[in-house]
């Protein structure tokens, strides 16, 4: 579905991104991990246009993607920002609505549809009770979950998020997680997720790509992942390893000892 070949982005002498090639077929998921700075906000920008590539092609479904226009795109890809939002002087309810803008012009009326998909994504992301508040009053955890629901009710086949655990609580990061499986598993969405956690990665996506240096270090099957030497290379840190207590996969620690 999305295809990537020999990606440059270049921000003046200093090189972001060098030589990555991926195809990303419908119904995947895949978690891009890597350190600080690696490059995976930057790669994940690339894939909608948001942050512009110096070489390389990218193509959506056949058409490159510099032949779609923005609300294609929004009718296509929905992305969940590391941060942001905070800033803003909208309620939730009224940030969350703006997401339906693709599917509208200039003379056309709000749908019953349109509401369900806002009062869906509200309900689906325990964002009721917060729905008239601004969004600048909001917790970094209920903000996060605000831009969720937002892209949720954008209601597209891919979706992107940019490490949308990262201020969550542990209750609310199981929830995200079971919400994007659900969205990947029973809805068939295309999901591609910049994460920190990779024993998420590991046990809930189905094929990671590890970045490092703004390269390509690894990219295959989720199962395959944690392996001691990768972890290594890629985090200059040592993992110990153990089995998960509910099912046969690894989990891994970083070694503190
Ligand atoms: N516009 C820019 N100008 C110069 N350097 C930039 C620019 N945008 C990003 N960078 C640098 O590019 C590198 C990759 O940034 P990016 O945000 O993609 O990393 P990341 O892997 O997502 O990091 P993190 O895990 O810390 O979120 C970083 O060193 C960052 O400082």
């Amino acid at each position: 579905m999305i295809s990537c070949s020999n990606i440059l982005v270049k921000v003046g002498d200093k090189t972001l991104i060098e030589d990555i090639n991926c195809d990303i077929a419908r119904g995947d998921y895949l978690c891009i991990v890597g350190p600080n700075g690696s490059g995976k906000s930057t790669f994940l920008k690339t894939l909608f246009a948001l942050q512009p590539v110096s070489g390389g092609k990218i193509s959506i479904d056949g058409q490159m993607l510099s032949h779609y226009s923005q609300k294609k795109l929004a009718q296509l890809i929905s992305y969940v920002p590391q941060t942001g939002g905070s800033h803003l002087s909208f309620n939730v309810e009224e940030f969350v609505r703006m997401a339906r803008y693709s599917y509208h012009h200039i003379f056309s009326e709000w749908q019953s549809q349109d509401q369900d998909a806002v009062e869906n994504a509200l309900t689906i992301t325990d964002s009721q009770p917060f729905r008239f508040r601004k969004m600048s009053t909001l917790s970094g955890g209920e903000c996060q979950r605000v831009m969720i629901a937002a892209a949720l009710a954008q209601d597209t086949p891919v979706l992107m998020l940019d490490e949308p655990t990262a201020f969550l609580d542990p209750h609310h990061q199981v929830a995200v997680h079971q919400l994007i499986r659900k969205l990947n598993q029973q809805l068939h969405k295309t999901i591609i997720e910049v994460t920190h956690d990779i024993n998420h990665a590991a046990q809930h996506s189905k094929h990671v790509l590890a970045l490092l240096d703004g390269k390509c270090l690894w990219h295959g099957p989720a199962e395959q992942f944690l392996d001691a030497e990768r972890l290594q290379q890629l985090y200059q840190q040592a993992f110990v390893f153990a089995k998960h207590p509910h099912h046969d996969r690894l989990i891994a620690v970083a070694d503190e000892s």
